[in-house]
């Protein structure tokens, strides 16, 4: 029998105004699997992530983490319970290196106080973990260097990386290769997959590029106009009429129409 899902949204309802920007979406999201969020340009996938996230409230229906209705949580619970949102430079502390957000991000996640003015080289077993997560994703050799100066493809991994810190059962991410060079996408493709191939993480994806939900994919759903239209394998439903309709009446030159 399949386990029950870690993450599940019923009825998740998201309104701006008068605008239902997500609408009544009910899906689970179960260990082990990636799915992909699709959908045309304002199809609410970047609100669906917010509002599972908490970084927006929803207007009706819940979310529900390990079993928990998280709905009505901060940001921060919902961390401390397990579900983690790829960081956004904000989260960070530009100034510091590589190496000390890491090692901060491992230092809250254990549990031993978070006192940003200790001494890193005071804590070596801190320091092993950060370095074990920054060579995971390749970033070994820029462990020294303000986030700030990280080149944007630099910074993306480095957001892996504090996911992976973190040791967050429900990992999220929105178009993790935006913006990257061509050598980088294979990098964070790789760690993504590499992620996935332990089972042990649910993995939710905001994705645009066909190419990347086929190569990481084992599901995605659809939303159109904050509508869930269809879910299941990625060749399947692409190649469904109610998806192609949803990307057509939308946006003519969606990536969507190079898969089929
Ligand atoms: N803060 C906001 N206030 C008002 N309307 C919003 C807000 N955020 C999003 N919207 C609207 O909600 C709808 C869904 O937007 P959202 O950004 O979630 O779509 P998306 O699928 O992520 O789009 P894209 O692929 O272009 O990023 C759009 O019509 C958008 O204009």
């Amino acid at each position: 029998m399949l386990e029950p899902a870690v993450l599940s949204t019923r009825d998740l309802t998201v309104r701006f105004g008068g605008h239902v920007a997500v609408n009544a979406v009910t899906a689970d999201f179960h260990r082990g699997t990636l799915t992909a969020i699709v959908g045309p340009n304002g199809a609410g996938k970047t609100t669906y992530f917010n509002v599972i996230s908490g970084q927006i409230s929803a207007y009706s229906g819940s979310a529900i983490l390990n079993g928990e209705d998280i709905s009505s949580l901060s940001i921060a619970e919902r961390t401390h319970r397990g579900l983690g949102r790829a960081f956004q430079l904000t989260n960070l502390f530009p100034n510091l290196s590589v190496l000390e957000n890491v090692r901060l991000v491992v230092q809250s996640h254990m549990h031993s106080g978070f006192d940003l003015f200790s001494r890193a080289d005071g804590h070596q077993e801190l320091i092993d973990k950060a370095e074990h997560y920054l060579a995971r994703v390749n970033l070994l050799d820029a462990f020294e260097q303000p986030v700030s100066s990280l080149p944007h493809g630099d910074q993306r991994k480095l957001e892996v990386a504090l996911l992976l810190a973190l040791g967050s059962d429900v990992l999220m991410f929105d178009e993790p290769t935006a913006g990257m060079s061509v050598d980088e996408v294979p990098v964070v493709l790789d760690l993504i997959q590499e992620i996935k191939a332990d089972k042990s993480r649910t993995i939710l994806l905001v994705e645009h590029k066909m190419d990347v939900i086929h190569a990481l994919a084992d599901r995605i759903i659809v939303l159109h106009n904050g509508t869930l239209v269809a879910e299941g394998d990625p060749q399947e439903v692409m190649q469904q009429d109610v998806v192609q309709q949803a990307y057509l009446g939308n946006d003519p030159d969606a990536d969507v129409r190079e898969a089929s």
